[in-house]
């Protein structure tokens, strides 16, 4: 990715940024007294001409890092009206890439944490929140001449289900001890990113583009064809065949997603069977009591993506 420069007969590649920077931004409804907040954890990568740098201790082509890092805060009050993460970190990548001739092309990542509008006596709150689970992320790569890549994803989506997963004819060699079963539960927690097809800054073009809505819409495509139909469920046979399933909804939901990359961790949940010498069966596991466990866990992880014609 990085433009590869060549020093002394050798190749070298460079990138500088900020990590991390934290920021929250609330609007405040002039109409409804109805606040909205968000709060992003924001990570800031440069690839710029700035060689002279590491070479020769000339700092005239850096963007300070601090800079960076204070430029967060400066776009975060600009935006007058609530923007999405990822439009954030377009505008973001837009300053960096059109602001500084040595920047080539800025690289924008930014997790926002998962503050939900709190309900009392089941009303929405104007002004209160509560922290969720899942994670809502976003990567923007744009380069000086406008070509886009832009991802949208979630992470730590923790589900489970106490039935309608098995798993069966599997290898079995000399290190084998895993019993085959059409019974047992399947837990993960899923980190998903999805790529939109827009290539280039034009494309996306003025409108507003609902990516809040597009993440809470894939986001469910997920969870529903993880878990099926509320009564019946749907099984599971393996969590590669569910994470597939996963992949090709969003795909065929979604025309403007060209690939989806899922990780699935498989969160083992033991069957617990105790015995004694005095008392064979002091516990007998019957699809009951389980020991929940973190470590080590199966790590499944996969990416589908559109052929794209050759026309
Ligand atoms: O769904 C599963 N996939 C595996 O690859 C695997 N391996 C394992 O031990 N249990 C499971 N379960």
């Amino acid at each position: 990715m990085a433009p590869k420069d060549e020093i002394d007969g050798m190749k070298f590649e460079q990138r500088h940024g900020k990590e991390r920077v934290r920021v929250g931004r609330v609007w405040r409804s002039g109409k409804d007294g109805r606040h909205f907040f968000v709060e992003w954890n924001v990570s800031i990568g440069l690839l710029s001409d700035c060689i002279p740098a590491y070479v020769r201790a000339d700092n005239s082509d850096i963007v300070a890092t601090d800079t960076m890092k204070n430029t967060v805060y400066v776009k975060a009050k600009e935006c007058s009206e609530k923007v999405s993460v990822e439009e954030f970190a377009i505008l973001l990548a837009k300053h960096f890439t059109s602001f500084y001739p040595q920047v080539t092309t800025a690289i924008i990542q930014i997790v926002e944490k998962p503050w939900e509008r709190i309900s009392i006596s089941g009303q929405p709150h104007d002004h209160g929140f509560k922290l969720g689970s899942e994670r809502h992320t976003t990567q923007v790569i744009l380069t000086k001449n406008g070509t886009l890549q832009l991802t949208s994803g979630v992470e730590g989506l923790a589900l489970l289900k106490t039935t309608k997963s098995g798993f069966e004819g599997f290898i079995r060699d000399h290190n084998t001890i895993l019993p085959e079963t059409r019974e047992r539960m399947l837990a993960t927690e899923v980190s998903a990113t999805w790529r939109y097809h827009f290539e280039s800054l034009q494309s996306i073009g003025k409108v507003p583009l609902g990516f809040t809505e597009k993440y809470l819409d894939v986001k469910k495509v997920l969870v529903d064809t993880f878990f099926g139909p509320p009564k019946e469920g749907v099984y599971s046979p393996s969590v590669q065949a569910t994470l597939y399933d996963m992949a090709k909804a969003v795909l065929a939901r979604f025309p403007d997603v060209s690939s989806i990359q899922l990780k699935m961790p498989n969160i083992h949940f033991l069957p617990v069977n105790l015995s004694s010498k005095v008392n064979p069966v002091i516990v007998k596991f019957e699809d009951d009591v389980y020991l929940p466990t973190d470590e080590p866990h199966g790590s499944i992880e996969a990416s589908l993506s559109r052929i794209r014609s050759k026309m």
